[in-house]
């Protein structure tokens, strides 16, 4: 699968309109991912407040259509570069942008850059040479591990131009969760009511035979075919990511993630309808087995306490925990300047790490 046909794959996504997807079967599922990612963005904001950069130069490599722009707008951005393989998303993008700017207030300057980030040299395309603060890739790198010149360009466009100190952030399928799901179905094959996952060559799914690059996967979403992923094997990130002078700081499976979100940004959760109330007339999930879990714990609650608690139906939770989040930051090298007086010295020692 070239980058040229994954551009074709997203350039003819169709966007949806708010009624529809509020009709949509992963409706929750949809919320609560724009929730992690939102809550990964403030994470990311306030380690680079301990460095005094309120306002972050920021790249959105494989953004889209630009789904994150309003994210870049509330953490405060000063500039963003949007870059993606797509012409017809960054175009998309680009007009979200501008409907933007009819805000009352400034918004950050931005650049859309058509660019297949794995075969050209980003940075070439770039008009402001300035460094970046905070690099984000969502949903996305994943795609760039076809083989390894490709993931290595990727990873490349993705760091190269952060400052020391900056930070790298994502979400990426989670091929360890991935690998055991497949292995534990039928011919390679994992499905529930919301996602089907397919391995492409199941002979390579044997312990110690799923290729580093190349192992080739389909997940369809509600019905939504993509177009063929590849796992990126964590440790093997890390590994690449680590010659490009990043240290590790976090990785975490959204199952693990979530839980510790939801405590710091309860009332964010509830503003973006990431979770479904149980019991409802008009549940997402049309079995009881898709809700065992909300049912007993309702069922425990003492009197007095009102019977209702936000959840996600089974095949959402299981959709959604095939994915992780990431944080990496830039080694820091000697001095660090910000554009902002009394910048902090920076820490180069790993944080958080699972
Ligand atoms: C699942 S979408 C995620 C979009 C966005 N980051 C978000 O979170 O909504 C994956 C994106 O990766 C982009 N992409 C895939 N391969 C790429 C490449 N080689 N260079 C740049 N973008 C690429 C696709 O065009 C698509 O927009």
């Amino acid at each position: 699968m070239s980058a040229s046909e994954v551009a074709s794959h997203y350039n003819n996504v169709r966007q949806t309109g708010i009624q529809i997807r509020k009709e949509s079967r992963i409706f929750f599922m949809r919320n609560m991912n724009n929730f992690v990612k939102s809550q990964l963005i403030n994470d990311a904001k306030a380690r680079l407040n301990e460095l005094n950069i309120r306002n972050p130069r920021v790249l959105d490599i494989a953004c889209g259509k630009g789904g994150d722009l309003r994210k870049w707008n509330i953490a405060g951005a000063k500039t963003v570069v949007m870059a993606d393989v797509a012409d017809v998303s960054i175009q998309q993008a680009e007009e979200r942008y501008k409907q933007m700017r009819g805000y009352p207030h400034n918004i950050f300057g931005a650049q859309f850059i058509v660019a297949d980030c794995t075969k050209e040299n980003l940075e070439e395309k770039i008009e402001n040479k300035e460094p970046f603060d905070l690099v984000s890739c969502q949903f996305a790198m994943h795609y760039s591990f076809v083989d390894e010149p490709s993931a290595r360009t990727f990873l490349k466009n993705a760091v190269g131009m952060l400052r020391p100190g900056g930070i790298f952030i994502g979400t990426l399928p989670d091929a360890d969760r991935i690998t055991w799901a497949v292995r534990n179905g039928e011919d390679g094959k994992f499905a529930n009511d919301v996602c089907k996952i397919t391995y492409e060559n199941v002979d390579e799914l044997g312990e110690g035979k799923t290729p580093l690059f190349g192992a080739k996967f389909h997940f369809s979403l509600d019905e939504q075919v993509n177009c063929p992923e590849f796992l990126a094997y964590f440790p093997l990130v890390k590994h690449l990511l680590e010659e490009l002078d990043m240290e590790l700081i976090f990785v975490k499976n959204f199952a693990e993630v979530i839980p510790e979100y939801i405590e710091s940004g309860r009332r964010l959760l509830e503003n973006m309808t990431g979770l479904e109330t149980y019991p409802n007339k008009n549940l997402c999930g049309k079995v009881d087995e898709e809700y065992l879990e909300a049912k007993e714990f309702i069922e425990k609650l003492a009197d007095g306490q009102p019977k209702f608690v936000g959840t996600l139906s089974k095949s959402e939770w299981e959709a959604i925990c095939m994915y992780l989040v990431f944080g990496f930051r830039k080694k820091a090298s000697q001095d660090v300047s910000t554009d902002e007086p009394e910048a902090k010295s920076l820490k180069s020692s790993q944080e958080d790490n699972e």
